[in-house]
């Protein structure tokens, strides 16, 4: 399979039409990439604006988030947007991004950055400490298949409290994950929310070992590629935000697309697919404004990134007969208040440095109600005058669904009483903001595989249909731009095999985890081959040599 080059794409996918569903960060790096390479593009979005869950707002000198505050670039696709959008130098790096905080007997205590200072810090119980030293030992890989849980439904918690026991669960698990994804270690599934230790289990049996042998590797692997390790990071570690908010990097992928390719308040109803010997596309009823109802045809793929439960009501056709969505599992959602306060720097006693506090759910019991507090102002200094200090504090998630729903003022007394304990925070908030998302987050929950395989089987039946966003592969706003930008990148070989019929294209299914060779126009498996990731690149030598096996199995 011969490797084309930018203006090949280009050519062959000129005046193809992709339809987008969803304006959130996903489906507009899905447009703008797809965009980029020559595709016309239209993106419905049901509401009056762009972003999804990046939302800044600037108002009486403050600028906060309500939706993700921070993002991180260390996905490739990430790092080639920012550089294209040339977005650089709005790039904004927290101060101290490395002092975090958890919250114990209801005192913050700084978070151990390396395993040395996690041994000498008060965090943890001594016989906790001790469990995690002896993980190695307990967890030997030749033991493991003896005591490793093979079942994929275990919960964080199960996960963890084998390896490192109860303790760890409670003070370092339970708020790691409410603080990034609002989400308990009960309810979540280990496999899909810790993809890469579920790995390292299976592969070494201890995680702490099989961490340090895949550093050691990846050392050893970046030294032997004669390239030291600065001159391949081209980019800054950790996380980092945007002049005026995070809405900053979606206002500039909207601004590239153009105000006549992104179709707001255009909530889309069904889709339906013909493929006849006249016709094959796809075309798109959307309510507008007013309720009014409207029907765009001809669009040659579609790449859908609304949550599940919106594709679940919408109404699917293919070839005039209904494709019911009845597969498609409920998926759990978390509801989440964001509850933006400022106080005068002069009544905060104990204003610390950093990014934030995270509180355990244990701390309920020293009366804290919060999920955690981000030190806004603190981190980014232009959020607030210099007299204020701003906090973005979070209530409800999975460990209090009906707290998230409380009414803004019950919200300011519970934000301000745990500020006052944690912060010595005095007298009331000099301004109060709240924005309550009631499906803040899809719950990777332990019926997490169901969701994928439902993904998967749309793309397979469906020619042309795409899904991309945080429902698959992660909740961070990076994670969700790979995968729109990998379902730009699907939708453009599929066109390609679409203009040129005698050309074939192997790859996977997205996320696939059988290494399934499909011919991108019908989706139909042809052969299993390598396990590999097609999604990123597909090396013309293996496609050669997949093209031959397949040739050579069909003479057989
Ligand atoms: C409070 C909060 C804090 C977060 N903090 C962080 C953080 O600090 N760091 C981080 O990396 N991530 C964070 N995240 C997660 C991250 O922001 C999201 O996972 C990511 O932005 C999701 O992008 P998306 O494009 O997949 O989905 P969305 O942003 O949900 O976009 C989907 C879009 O589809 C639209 N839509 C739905 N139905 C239809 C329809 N029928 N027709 C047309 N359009 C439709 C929706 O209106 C929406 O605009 C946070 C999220 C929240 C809510
Ligand atoms: C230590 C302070 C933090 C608080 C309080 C906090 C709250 C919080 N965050 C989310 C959602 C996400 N946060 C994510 C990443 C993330 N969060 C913090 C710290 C706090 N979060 C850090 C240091 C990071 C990592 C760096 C970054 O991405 O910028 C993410 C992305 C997760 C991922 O997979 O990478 C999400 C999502 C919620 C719901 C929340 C409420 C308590």
């Amino acid at each position: 399979m011969a490797s084309t080059t930018l203006e090949d794409e280009k050519k062959q996918s000129s005046g193809k039409r992709v339809a987008v569903v969803g304006a959130g960060v996903s489906g507009l790096a899905a447009a703008y990439k797809l965009k980029s390479r020559g595709l016309k593009v239209t993106v419905f979005e049901a509401e009056g604006r762009a972003g999804g869950k990046l939302r800044s707002v600037s108002d009486q000198g403050l600028i906060w988030d309500e939706g993700a505050n921070t993002m991180t670039e260390s996905e490739k696709e990430v790092r080639t947007l920012l550089d294209d959008l040339g977005l650089r130098d709005k790039q904004q790096f927290p101060i101290s991004q490395n002092k975090r905080y958890i919250v114990r007997n209801g005192k913050p205590v700084l978070l151990p950055t390396n395993p040395i200072a996690l041994i000498t810090s008060h965090i943890l119980s001594v016989q906790s400490k001790f469990h995690i030293i002896l993980e190695p030992f307990l967890w030997k890989r030749s033991e493991c298949s003896k005591k490793c849980d093979n079942n994929t439904h275990e919960s964080v918690r199960g996960f963890f409290q084998r390896h490192f026991g109860k303790e760890v669960v409670d003070y370092l698990i339970d708020p790691f994950v409410a603080g990034s994804s609002a989400g308990d270690p009960d309810s979540l599934s280990a496999q899909y929310s810790f993809p890469e230790l579920w790995n390292l289990e299976k592969r070494f049996g201890s995680i702490i070992a099989g961490a340090i042998q895949e550093k050691l590797f990846a050392k050893r692997e970046k030294s032997e590629d004669g390239k030291s390790a600065q001159e391949k990071r081209k980019y800054r570690r950790g996380s980092f935000s945007f002049l005026n908010g995070m809405q900053t990097l979606t206002d500039t992928l909207c601004k590239e697309l153009g105000e006549d390719n992104l179709k707001l308040e255009s909530k889309v109803l069904s889709l339906s697919y013909v493929h006849d010997e006249k016709l094959e596309n796809w075309s798109i009823s959307h309510a507008s404004k007013g309720d009014k109802h409207s029907q765009d045809s001809h669009y040659d793929a579609v790449i859908m990134t609304a949550p599940l439960c919106n594709v679940k009501e919408m109404k699917i056709t293919r070839d005039r007969n209904l494709f019911p969505l009845d597969f498609i599992p409920e998926v759990r959602y978390m509801p989440l208040s964001i509850i933006i306060t400022t106080f005068k720097k002069e009544n905060v006693r104990r204003p610390l440095e950093g990014f934030g506090v995270l509180v355990p759910s244990k701390e309920g019991q020293n009366g804290l109600k919060t999920l955690g507090t981000l030190f806004s102002s603190t981190m980014f200094p232009d959020r607030a005058p210099n007299d204020l200090y701003l906090y973005t504090s979070f209530v409800g998630g999975s460990r209090n669904t009906e707290l998230a729903k409380a009414s803004a003022e019950d919200l300011k007394h519970i934000v301000t009483s745990d500020l006052r304990q944690l912060l010595g925070v005095e007298g009331e908030p000099t301004f109060m903001n709240h924005f309550y998302w009631s499906k803040a987050f899809p719950l990777y929950g332990r019926n997490y595989n169901a969701v994928l395989e439902a993904i998967e089987r749309m793309e397979k039946n469906l020619p042309g249909f795409f899904y991309a966003g945080n429902h698959r592969g992660g909740l961070a706003v990076g994670k969700a731009i790979a995968s729109g930008c990998k379902a730009a990148d699907l939708v453009i070989s599929y066109l390609e095999s679409s203009s040129d019929d005698s050309c074939n294209y192997f790859f996977m299914t997205p996320d696939s985890r059988r290494p399934v060779v499909s011919d991108p126009k019908t989706r139909n498996p042809c052969y299993f081959c390598f396990v590999m990731d097609p999604r990123t690149s597909i090396e013309a030598t293996e496609g050669e040599t997949a093209e031959k096996e397949i040739k050579e199995d069909e003479r057989h």
